[in-house]
Order: structure tokens, then sequence, then C-alpha cells
């Protein structure tokens, strides 16, 4: 890929959008992004916020692409694959897929045999360019295009690499699904001052600012969170007290159940495409 590689985007939703956003405060160009989807006015707004180029035909925008980036909802990825399965098998473009809980086997299976494909699992806080991702290669993925996987993804926050597919449901569990995790726990934060009767606004902006505080210093003190946890608690305290009944109603035994909620649903989801592959 000697001239700047063009990027293209089968989907137009949030998460297109967050991606090519960061992509944008980065080192892309909008001459070099591409986006297609069946809604216009989704097309238009991005064209008129983003300056890429946007069509309404998938075979139009994968023609164009060396890196194909599928970004429509796992349920309507086969209709999207048809679409486009002519194309790339024609052109060969290095296929990104975001969708949760679809196989490269799968993927590979309607879009034809012996694609350089990469998964990727990012999550929302990409809007805000503050993204976690993993990503998997097939083998048939070369250095320049496993590099230029990560330049995407590296764009909106943290971007690392797995090396078997297979953990993808553990990572959809974690990092896919976990910003909700943190909104839950957010709500119930300020809910409780709430009803102690802080003012709303005041609850929300000291809740979120803990959350983000906390956030920082758990990435940047070097201290794990037992010890960062410890030492809120002073002896006799109001943290203890606090951690104490968290403990009694198993805080952590609901932690591991959600997240064993979400990884089987990931491994389901897989399942049931793959299904509907055969
Ligand atoms: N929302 C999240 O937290 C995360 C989502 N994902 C994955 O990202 C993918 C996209 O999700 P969102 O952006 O949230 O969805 P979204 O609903 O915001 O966007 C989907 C886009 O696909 C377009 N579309 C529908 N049918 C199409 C077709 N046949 N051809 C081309 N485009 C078509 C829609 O017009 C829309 O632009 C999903 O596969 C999801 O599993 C991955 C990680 C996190
Ligand atoms: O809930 C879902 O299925 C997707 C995958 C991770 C986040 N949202």
């Amino acid at each position: 890929m000697s001239k700047q590689p063009t990027i293209g985007f089968i989907g137009a939703g949030n998460m297109a959008s967050a991606i090519i956003g960061g992509m944008l405060a980065e080192r892309f160009k909008p001459e070099q992004i591409w986006a297609s989807a069946p809604d216009d006015r989704q097309l238009q707004s991005l064209a008129k916020r983003f300056g890429i180029n946007t069509t309404t035909d998938n075979r139009h925008c994968a023609t164009q692409a060396d890196v194909l980036v599928l970004a429509v909802k796992p349920q309507v990825m086969q209709e999207a694959c048809s679409t486009i399965h002519s194309v790339v098998q024609n052109t060969r473009p290095l296929i990104v897929s975001i969708a949760a809980g679809l196989d490269a086997a799968t993927l590979e299976s309607w879009l034809g045999g012996e694609l350089p494909i990469v998964r990727c699992m990012p999550n929302t806080p990409a809007l805000v360019g503050q993204g976690a991702s993993a990503l998997y290669a097939t083998p048939a993925v070369s250095a320049p295009q496993r590099q230029l996987a990560e330049q995407i993804f590296a764009s909106v926050g943290l971007a690392v690499w797995l090396d078997e597919e297979s953990q993808m449901h553990a990572v959809t569990a974690l990092s896919g699904s976990g910003p909700a995790y943190c909104f839950l726990f957010l709500e119930a934060l300020e809910d409780a001052a709430r009803n102690a009767g802080l003012d709303a606004a005041v609850a929300r902006q000291l809740a979120i600012q803990t959350l983000a505080g906390a956030a920082k210093m758990a990435r940047d003190s070097g201290d794990d969170p037992a010890t960062l946890k410890r030492n809120v608690m002073s002896p006799g305290g109001t943290t203890e007290k606090a951690i104490e009944t968290f403990e009694t109603a198993d805080f952590s035994g609901i932690v591991a159940s959600a997240y064993e909620a979400a990884r089987t649903r990931s491994g389901e989801l897989a399942e049931q495409l793959r299904k509907s592959a055969d």
C-alpha cells in the first residue's frame, strides 16, 4: 500500500462515527474515508460533520477500500456481506469486523474464502477518544495490515491484541459491555446521594468525577486496586462500613455472575450466527 490506504465503513451508526471521528483527529484524512449505509440522512450528517465520502451503495464503498470495516449489527451482517461478496473476492481488502459474537470463520463463509480478517471488540467510550479495543488477526493478515488495523483503533483509545479468537467472548463481557456496568454503578451512586437530600446536579458532578478520578488513579498510580481501596479506608471510618455492606451483599459475586451472563451470551450469539451460516 504505497498510496494512503482507503478505509471503507459498511454501516454508519454510533461505532462507525466514533471511530471515524478518532481517525480524523489522528493521522487519517477525510478523503481516505468512505462510509455506506441505507440511511441517506445519516450519511449526509456524517459527510457534513467529517467531510468524508459517503454512498448508499455498499458495493461502491467496498470497491474503494483497502480496509473494509464492517460496522453493522450482527443480525444484518449476513445481508450486508451478500452485497459486497463479489467485490471483496475481486479486490481482497483487509476485512475488520466489530460485530459482537461473530466468528471470523462465519464471516469468511459469508464473504467467500481466504480473506485477511481482523476481529475487533471496541466500546462506546471510543466516542470520546477513551475506547478500549481488543483485536484478533487471522493468519492471512499481513504485518502492515495488522499495523494499520491497530492505528485505526489506537486513534480512539487503547488497542490490545489477543492471541486466541476464543478470548473475544471474555473481552466482550469485560470492555465491550463494561461501560454499561460503570453507568449502572454511577446511576446507583447518584440515586443514593439524591435520596440523602443532595442536589441532583451536584450528586451527578461528584459521582462522575469520583469514577473518573478513581479510574485515572488506577491507571496512573501503579498501585493495584486492593491497595487503592485500602488507602481510602480509615480504620473505624465511613468507607469500611460501606465496603462491609458491599461484601455482605456479595458484590464481587454479583459482578462475577453478571460478567458470566454476558460472556455466555456472546458464545450463544456466535453459535446462532454460525448455525445461520450452515
Ligand atoms: N454499541 C456498542 O457498545 C458496541 C457495538 N459493537 C458492534 O458494533 C456494530 C455496530 O453497532 P452500532 O454502531 O452501535 O449500531 P448502529 O445501529 O448505531 O449502526 C448500524 C449501522 O448499520 C447501518 N446498516 C443497517 N443495515 C445495513 C446494510 N445492509 N448495509 C450497510 N449498512 C447497514 C445502519 O443504517 C447504521 O448506520 C455491531 O455489530 C455491534 O455488535 C461493538 C462493540 C460495542
Ligand atoms: O450488548 C451488545 O451485544 C454489544 C456488544 C458489546 C457492547 N454492546
